[in-house]
């Protein structure tokens, strides 16, 4: 067998150009969507996806700010970039780039977002009501990645009622909420949620219809681990060296030898990444909406 391709490229092209549209319509009522990025520090992964985040916009409309802090910013630094991305009036949505330098406190400085500038859901008040399954009118943008995943699987027809789910690693940004919005009426999904301290990860995966790998280790996911057909994302990236151009070498969460026993595959690069930036763009647009 060898596993339908989940391509996360052509999908974010599709939904970049229904975007499109609703962008056209915000200007001809007199609103630019603009999305905000804070980078504190020089990781090369981090400027990379920051990079990527500014050349979507730019490829739709949306306008872009970027705020770039030294790795040495202090944590009231951080506080006083957040507290200008609040009152900028350009700013209609911003995220703050995770990880932040060790010594500044993530929990307390997503804590200053204004929720409805959040373009990545990782508010207390957008998570609170991703638990409460707010939806409609006060609707909250769902964190990228996962609502990334669930739309891939979406668009390619992959049935998630009453499946059952394995996801690996519950971080914040992709496994925790992504077993919550799994959950949710309309996807009813049944979640196990699996992570460093799991007692046999690979009878967790063999059971598995949908299998979503999240945590950061190379190649972790194997063929022999699925139960034949299982559709597999691949959301890790771990740069595992350089390539003789200098370029990075990145190794997804899942062996490629899983594209012969699985029925879904995303790819990685090529998958969840693009979707994950595709879902930003959605939620700046729909914060725009609601202004
Ligand atoms: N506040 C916050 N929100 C995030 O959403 C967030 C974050 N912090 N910190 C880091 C992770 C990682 N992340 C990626 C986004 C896109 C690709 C992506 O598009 N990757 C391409 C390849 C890399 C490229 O083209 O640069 C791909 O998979 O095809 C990857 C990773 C968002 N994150």
């Amino acid at each position: 067998m060898t596993a339908v391709r989940l391509d996360g490229v052509a999908t974010a092209t599709a939904i970049k150009n229904e975007l499109t549209e609703r962008i056209a319509a915000l200007k001809s009522r007199g609103i630019t969507p603009g999305l905000g990025t804070l980078l504190v520090g020089d990781d090369p992964g981090s400027l990379s996806y920051v990079a990527g985040k500014h050349r979507d916009c730019a490829e739709v409309g949306i306008e872009s700010i970027r705020v770039d802090l030294p790795a040495t910013a202090s944590e009231q630094d951080v506080r006083d970039a957040i507290a200008a991305l609040n009152a900028d009036p350009r700013v209609t949505g911003y995220i703050v780039q995770l990880p932040l330098p060790a010594g500044i406190d993530e929990n307390a400085m997503l804590e200053l977002i204004d929720p409805a500038k959040d373009a990545d859901g990782l508010h207390p008040t957008n998570l609170g009501r991703l638990v409460l399954g707010v939806e409609g009118e006060l609707s909250s943008p769902l964190p990228c990645t996962p609502a990334g995943i669930v739309e891939l699987l979406r668009r390619y027809d992959v049935p998630t009622s009453g499946k059952h789910v394995t996801v690996i690693g519950r971080g914040l940004t992709v496994g925790r909420p992504l077993g919550l919005l799994l959950t949710r009426k309309g996807i009813d999904a049944t979640v196990t949620l699996t992570h460093s301290r799991t007692v046999d990860l690979a009878a967790e995966v063999r059971r598995a219809d949908i299998v979503v790998a999240a945590v950061g280790v190379p190649h972790l996911v194997k063929a022999d681990w699925l139960k034949p057909g299982a559709a597999v994302l691949d959301v890790g990236v771990t740069r595992v060296g350089m390539t003789e151009s200098g370029k990075a070498k990145l190794a997804g969460d899942v062996d490629p030898a899983v594209a012969e026993v699985a029925g879904h595959l995303s790819p990685n690069p090529g998958g969840v990444g693009p979707m994950t930036r595709a879902l930003l763009l959605k939620n700046v647009v729909d914060a725009a909406e609601r202004l």
